[in-house]
């Protein structure tokens, strides 16, 4: 049977309402170089590939930071713990970058990429590819270099909020 038969059934608010049940981790994806500095929130991470290491992020391009994460072709997945609630709002919605950045501690990734002090894990990273579909770019990450944090509680996004993610033993 031929494919292209086969009328989409699928609305988008009920496509968004069952990805909602997907629960997943809260990152702060970070950029910095000849377009500047930029960092948006996402939920649409994960890994491809352990060799080489490499994970991707989906970026919707209609965002402000789209076009700034294109040129600097550099990036820094940062893995968000829980108490972080507050930032990822900050870089979830319309806040002006500069106000975004200044809420929080960060470092600097080999890339250049600003890394979240307190973050589970920051995955500093190159973007080797980028695939469109849709609406969305979607961004493979080949990873430089790594910080880990074996300390702090996770933070997962599911149902439309935050929920803290406890590690077995209390810290
Ligand atoms: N992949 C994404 O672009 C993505 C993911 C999560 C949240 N968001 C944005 O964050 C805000 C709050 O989201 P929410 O979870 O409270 O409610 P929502 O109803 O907008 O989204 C529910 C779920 O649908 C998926 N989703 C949402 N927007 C999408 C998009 N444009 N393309 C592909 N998948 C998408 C995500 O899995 C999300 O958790 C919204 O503005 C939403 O667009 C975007
Ligand atoms: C919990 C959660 C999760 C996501 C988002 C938001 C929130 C609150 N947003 C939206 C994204 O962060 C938002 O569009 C930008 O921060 C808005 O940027 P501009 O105002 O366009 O610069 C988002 N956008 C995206 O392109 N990919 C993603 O995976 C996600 N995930």
């Amino acid at each position: 049977m031929n494919p292209n038969h086969l009328a989409p059934v699928v609305e988008k608010t009920e496509f968004r309402n069952a990805m909602s049940r997907l629960g997943a981790a809260v990152n702060i994806i970070t950029t910095e170089g000849p377009a500047g500095r930029a960092g948006f929130t996402a939920s649409a991470v994960c890994s491809v590939t352990d060799s080489p290491p490499t994970l991707l992020v989906c970026l919707n391009r209609s965002a402000s930071v789209w076009p700034v994460f294109c040129e600097n072709r550099q990036l820094c997945v940062n893995t968000l713990a829980a108490g972080h609630e507050t930032l990822s709002n900050l870089f979830g919605g319309k806040t002006p970058m500069a106000e975004r950045f200044i809420a929080a501690e960060w470092s600097t990734a080999i890339t250049g990429s600003p890394v979240l002090s307190g973050a589970v894990a920051s995955f500093d990273c190159r973007i080797s590819q980028i695939v469109s579909v849709g609406t969305h770019d979607i961004l493979f990450c080949e990873v430089l270099a790594l910080v880990r944090n074996d300390d702090t509680h996770g933070l997962a996004w599911f149902d439309r909020g935050y929920h803290p993610l406890m590690r077995q033993e209390a810290c």
